[in-house]
């Protein structure tokens, strides 16, 4: 069984990652993780954390030579920014911090946060429920990804709406189009992009923040990841699980899962055919390549929802938790848009989903041996 673990606060010394299960002998390039890792850091919209930060993991255990060694692989990416907080953050200074948060923001997890764990300060609920903790996830998803090319499995992912700018609408509204060449897909995407960059200048100025959609695809799956028989075996529902648990994402959708609701069923199921060469394939794929709870074999293809940041320039009213006085929430410092990242973010956590699954089938301790029962089956 592969299990991620994370732990660390936003402005703590560290974050630190901690994978189990993870077979022997697969090769791991640290600047591949790296690269993950700063394209997580991209992305318009960001605010000046990310000014600070230049994550880059290292790498404590399970890795010898360049190679696993199937034993647990730990890890840590240093906060840069826990110089400005080093008295602040300390875990042994006793002296109560003078600058206690007290005005949850609408959105976050400040205000149900710090009842739950009966706190005065919500300093104490920003710091772990911050998407910091999405930098170990990338990382260890990238280390994952690693581990999955070798089955010809990948994934990448992009985005495809910022607040109401839809990158389909766009692209079949050739109305809209007027700058360039309409049958350029790669002119649309830039038109789009401008747009997209453009609406976040504009919120950010407002002092209000934004929302979108990012869409990962992962392929290579062989036939049969996850399965019918169990509800808690489905391949969907655990990468739903998954996915809803970056912070942001509201809604998780398969495919054309939610145009497919208003269809007859002659235009949403995927006809099966047959080639001696290729096998059972599909030549559509509205399912988004699980069908019964199971990789089907076709593309997996799913869309994420991110809601709007919850921290605003221009706070939304809340109740100060000390007098309990209506009050403006807290602002210190935020990212406008975070959509961008979110997607990496997303293609690592379904990487993960998807070796999970992948081991649960094929698993065995080293490297070979997984390849074995794979190449049997396929
Ligand atoms: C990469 C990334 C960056 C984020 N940056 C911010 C931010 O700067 N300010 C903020 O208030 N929320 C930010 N969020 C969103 C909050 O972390 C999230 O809304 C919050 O944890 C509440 O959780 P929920 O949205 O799951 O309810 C970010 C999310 C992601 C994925
Ligand atoms: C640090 C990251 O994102 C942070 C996520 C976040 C939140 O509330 O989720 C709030 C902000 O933190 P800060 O107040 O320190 O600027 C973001 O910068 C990151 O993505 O690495």
């Amino acid at each position: 069984m592969l299990r991620v673990f994370t732990a660390g606060e936003s402005h703590g010394k560290a974050l630190v990652g901690f994978i189990e299960g993870m077979p022997s002998n697969v090769s791991m390039n640290v600047e591949e993780i790296n690269r993950d890792l700063a394209r997580r850091q991209q992305g318009y919209g960001r605010g000046d954390r990310m000014k600070i930060e230049k994550d880059k993991i290292e790498i404590l255990s399970g890795i010898r030579g360049g190679k696993t060694l199937g034993s647990p692989i730990s890890f840590i990416i240093p906060n840069k920014d826990y110089e400005n907080w080093t008295e602040y953050m300390s875990p042994i200074n006793t002296n109560k911090c003078d600058k206690l948060v007290t005005k949850p923001r609408p959105g976050h997890a400040d205000l149900t946060g710090m009842l739950k764990y009966n706190f005065d300060d919500i300093r104490n609920v920003i710091e772990r429920s911050s998407a910091r903790e999405t930098a170990v996830r990338v990382a260890a998803g990238s280390l994952i990804k690693q581990f999955m090319s070798y089955f010809n499995i990948t994934t990448h992912s992009h985005v495809t709406a910022i607040g109401d700018i839809h990158l389909q609408e766009i692209i079949t509204d050739t109305s809209r189009i007027k700058e360039s060449d309409s049958s350029s897909v790669r002119c649309v995407d830039g038109i789009v992009e401008k747009k997209m960059i453009q609406l976040i200048e504009e919120t950010k100025k407002a002092g209000d923040s934004l929302g979108g959609i990012f869409e990962i695809h992962i392929s290579g799956v062989p036939k049969g990841l996850g399965s019918y028989v169990h509800w808690d075996r489905k391949l969907d529902a655990k990468l739903s699980y998954a996915l809803m648990s970056i912070q942001g994402v509201k809604g998780v959708e398969l495919g054309y899962g939610f145009q497919n609701t208003s269809r007859v069923g002659s235009l949403v199921h995927d006809e099966i055919l047959f080639q001696k060469t290729k096998g059972f394939f599909r030549n559509t794929n509205h399912a988004g390549g699980i069908e019964g709870g199971m990789s089907n074999g076709e593309n997996i293809v799913i869309r994420c929802g991110m809601k709007p940041i919850p921290t605003l320039y221009k706070p939304l009213k809340t109740v100060d938790i000390e007098s309990k006085e209506s009050a403006l929430a807290t602002v210190e410092r935020s990212d406008t848009c975070a959509v961008p990242a979110a997607s990496i973010v997303g293609e690592m956590v379904a990487i993960t989903v998807i070796a999970e699954e992948f081991l649960r089938k094929f698993g065995g301790d080293s490297l070979e041996e997984i390849e074995k029962r794979w190449k049997e089956y396929i």
